[in-house]
Formats: C-alpha cells, structure tokens, sequence
C-alpha cells in the first residue's frame, strides 16, 4: 500500500511535544444541563509528556479507572480540546484540521453506540468514507472491495450484512475495530478493543494489533488485563491520575512495587515455562 511504502522509508518519529508537552483542557457539557448548571469545566490531564512512540510498535496504556487514558486517545484523536503538539514527521496534528488529522489517525472507541442502524460492512465503508478519499488513492468504486478486506483481515466477514443492532458486545466490538483499521491509518488508537472478548478473539485482536505495528503503523492500546499488555506490548506506559507513572519496556514498566502503588494491590512478575513475564496477583 501506499502508506506502507511511506512508512518503510522514513521511519516516521511521533512524539507529544512542544517541549515534549501536552496540554487537555477538558470541558464537560452536561446532556442533562439543568437550572444554573451550564458547563462543568474539569482539567483531566496536565502538562503530560510522551516518550517518542516509533512506528512499527505497539504501546499499551494501562492504569486505573479515570486515570485519564480514554481522555488522552480522545484529546490526540481530535474529539476532546487539547493544547500541545504531536508531531508525527514533520507534521504537527494538532495542527491540522480534523478530517486531516483523520487521515493520519484513527481512533477506535470502546464501543459503538447500539442504536446505529448500518449493516457491519456500511458502517465499515462509512468509516472508510468519512473523510476525503484522496490520500488513500481509492476510487469510490473500490470502497465495498476494501471494506470486505478489512473484514476478513478481522475474521468478521460473515457478519458484513448484519445490522449493527443485533450484534452482541463482543462483535459489536470487532466491527469497531474494522472501522477504526480500514483506513489503514499510520498511527491507530484502540480504546480497551478486549474488553468485551472471550479468550480466543482477545487472542485474535493482539494479535492483529501486532501485525498491524509491523507493518510500519505506531498503536497505542488501552488495556486493563496486565498480561494482555505484558505479551503484546513493546512498550507499556502506566498512567495515574492524568500523568504516566511508569514507562518502558514491558519488564521495565509494570513491576510489583509500581502495581501496588499504582492499583494498591500485591503481585509478583514472573516468568513462565516459555519465558513470558506475567504478573500473579497474591492480593490487596
Ligand atoms: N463525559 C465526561 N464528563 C465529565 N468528566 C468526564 C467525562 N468522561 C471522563 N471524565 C472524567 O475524566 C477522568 C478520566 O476519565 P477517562 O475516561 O479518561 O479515564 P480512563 O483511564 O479511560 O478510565 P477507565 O479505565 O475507567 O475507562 C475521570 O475523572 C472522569 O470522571
């Protein structure tokens, strides 16, 4: 593909900086605004610097609840006001307007609202189709071809013209995720894309995820299941209350005494017979 050949040569650099800084300024508006209650306005995240994430690899972002990192992909993909820059190359995204932004960059939600009456594969061309088609050099004529592709690649092509409606979570789930790779973005942000699978698709999706990193793309995953991150991840960035704790190689990032401090509970990181680390938990 195009972007492919792109990536290989330039060994694209991405990197949260203006001075290495990134700024969210959260604004909340209330779809339930009463009274004299207009707008809450909350800072989530905070002078927050990112080490360079390199194409060709995956990052997982793990932390507790609320500790900001839907805020973060969503601030980086466009959907939430953030000061900043992130420059990928020479570009800034921030930078550019937002179907721009979206040519670059993908953002895959936790899920897709139920009520959206598509077939998989319309949703999957919608997204396909969300923004101009130029960058991508496909025809209109192309789009249900590339769509169907992207579905195979997820293993969900029997499920192309079922309504969106009728899936269950966990399909809802890789339909998702068809949505958010059908671009073939260079930078791919997944929002916990496990958290409604059984074991085999968790499998399946990291899978994938690592393939897609090979290719020449830089991901950032959202994972709560440690082992998940453990396996897949080349890099894992801890966050805690809007800023990253801990950061590095697997090893490096998640050990027992940033878990305890980070979930409050007691684990070991070991290796097991095939020389996986993973963490066991002994308890509060
Ligand atoms: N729509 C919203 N309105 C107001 N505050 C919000 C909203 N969404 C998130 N927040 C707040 O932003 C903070 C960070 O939330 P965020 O969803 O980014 O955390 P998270 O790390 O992704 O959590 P989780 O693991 O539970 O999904 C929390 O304090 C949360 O209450």
């Amino acid at each position: 593909m195009h972007f492919r050949n792109v990536i290989s040569r330039t060994n694209f650099l991405y990197r949260l900086n203006e001075n290495n800084k990134l700024e969210v300024n959260y604004v909340y508006t209330s779809s339930r605004r009463t009274g004299n209650d207009p707008y809450g306005k909350k800072r989530i995240i905070s002078g927050l610097s990112l080490a360079s994430l390199h194409a060709g690899t995956v990052t997982a972002l793990v932390g507790p609840n609320a500790a900001g990192k839907s805020t973060l992909l969503r601030a980086m993909s466009g959907l939430l006001p953030a000061t900043g820059s992130m420059l990928l190359g020479e570009s800034d995204l921030m930078q550019m307007e937002l179907k721009k932004r979206a040519s670059h960059l993908t953002f895959m939600p936790q899920s897709i609202p139920q009520d959206v009456s598509l077939s998989v594969i319309e949703a999957v061309i919608s997204a396909l189709k969300a923004s101009p088609l130029d960058g991508l050099n496909v025809k209109n004529s192309e789009v249900y071809d590339i769509a169907l592709k992207t579905l195979n690649r997820i293993g969900i092509a029997d499920l192309a013209l079922s309504p969106l409606n009728q899936l269950s979570g966990g399909q809802r789930q890789m339909a998702s995720l068809a949505r958010s790779v059908v671009r073939e973005p260079k930078v791919l942000l997944l929002d916990e894309p496990t958290s409604a699978l059984d074991l085999k698709h968790q499998v399946q999706v990291m899978e994938l995820t690592s393939a897609l990193a090979r290719e020449g793309r830089i991901v950032v995953v959202v994972l709560h299941d440690l082992n998940l991150a453990m396996r897949w991840a080349d890099q894992i960035l801890v966050m805690q209350k809007g800023q990253i704790t801990s950061s590095g190689a697997p090893e490096e990032a998640i050990t027992p005494q940033i878990i305890k401090e980070v979930y409050h509970v007691n684990v070991r990181v070991e290796r097991c017979s095939q020389g996986q680390p993973q963490v066991i938990i002994d308890g509060m």
